[in-house]
């Protein structure tokens, strides 16, 4: 990968040599945006974030009161950040009080860290420096959380958009990032790959699947959410995120000032997410696009969607799980 503006987690730098040895003896295929990516515990993942998630998983010591968001890259994580966090330090942060949230002059991904990708640029942070609850997000699978998040009792908030929607939010940020490499890169190949698997980061039904059942097997430990319905009824989605974390009593008030705050609207026309730079060097403006359901429509042919149909259908029959667009 060439272009300057790719995060560092997408690269291929400062591997250690445990990781070299590793994926060494792993498969490996040339993906859109990279020149190569492996399957480690059956998901495609670029070398760096693939040691990231390495280090996570021998390092990270789950503590019970942690609130880890769990999502699938583009499918509604920078929300999701924003309404926990101003959901959890709504006491310590009144927004009525407004002015000075910290949500106004941070992006949320500096908020709330996400666990692969400070393991990869730090690989000795322990998170001490985290208020309790501490909360933070990763795109692991259920399959590969470190074991202490699946023994502890912390909590698992899991957030999944529409794969159509995802596919195209993913598309338009590759072509932002690094526009050479997906210009060279055809979206019916794209699309082929996305429903293949062979994505980074996929297949991203085995995620979304994998999370879903632990949701029903037990909902105490793994809460459910889609993006369609966050974007439908933003404060009753809130309201049964806030129930599940055992929040408290919230003012109806306060739910609609939380609301307001973390839309799409208010979060995109903030300076800091309009020309702001996280220390990895991505333009926050690249967190926020259209924020719509249904989006895919001016970007996906008919039978482009319907390739994703066909594979929605075929991976997620007889799971009890519906999309809607
Ligand atoms: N507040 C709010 N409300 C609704 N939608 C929002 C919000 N913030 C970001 N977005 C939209 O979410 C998409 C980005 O997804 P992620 O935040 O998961 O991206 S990332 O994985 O953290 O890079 C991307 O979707 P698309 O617009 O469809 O590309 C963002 O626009």
């Amino acid at each position: 990968m060439s272009s300057s503006s790719v995060p560092a987690y997408l690269g291929d730098e400062d591997l250690t040599q445990e990781t070299r040895d590793l994926i060494s003896s792993l498969p490996k295929e040339k993906g859109w945006l990279v020149s190569e990516m492996y399957q480690y515990q059956g998901r495609w993942n670029t070398q760096a974030l693939l040691q990231g998630i390495l280090i996570c998983q021998k390092r990270f010591e789950a503590k019970d009161s942690d609130i880890i968001l769990v999502t699938n890259p583009k499918s509604g994580t920078t929300w999701l950040k924003a309404l926990v966090f101003a959901l959890l330090n709504r006491h310590k942060f009144p927004v009525s009080s407004s002015g000075n949230h910290p949500l106004l002059v941070t992006n949320p991904h500096l908020l709330v860290p996400f666990l692969e990708g400070v393991y990869y640029e730090s690989p000795d942070s322990d998170f001490s420096g985290l208020p309790s609850p501490r909360l933070m997000n990763t795109h692991i699978s259920h399959l590969s959380l470190p074991e202490s998040v699946k023994s502890s009792s912390c909590k698992i908030v899991y957030c999944c958009r529409n794969p159509k929607d995802m596919f195209v939010s993913l598309w338009h940020f590759g072509k932002k990032l690094a526009p050479e490499e997906t210009a060279a890169y055809p979206i019916e190949k794209a699309v082929e790959a996305f429903c293949e698997g062979k994505f980074i980061g996929g297949p991203f039904w085995d995620h979304i699947l994998e999370y879903w059942y632990a949701s029903r097997e037990n909902p105490n430990k793994v809460l459910f959410v889609t993006y369609e319905d966050l974007k439908k009824q933003t404060g009753t989605e809130m309201k049964r995120i806030a129930e599940f974390l055992g929040c408290g009593f919230i003012e109806e008030e306060e739910v609609r000032e939380i609301v307001k705050l973390c839309s799409f609207e208010s979060l995109s026309n903030l300076e800091v997410n309009r020309h702001g730079k996280l220390p990895n060097g991505m333009e926050t403006k690249t967190f926020f696009r259209k924020g719509e359901i249904g989006g895919w429509r001016d970007t996906l042919s008919e039978s482009l969607a319907a390739e994703i149909d066909r594979t929605i259908e075929e991976k997620f029959h007889g799971s009890g799980l519906i999309f809607s667009s």
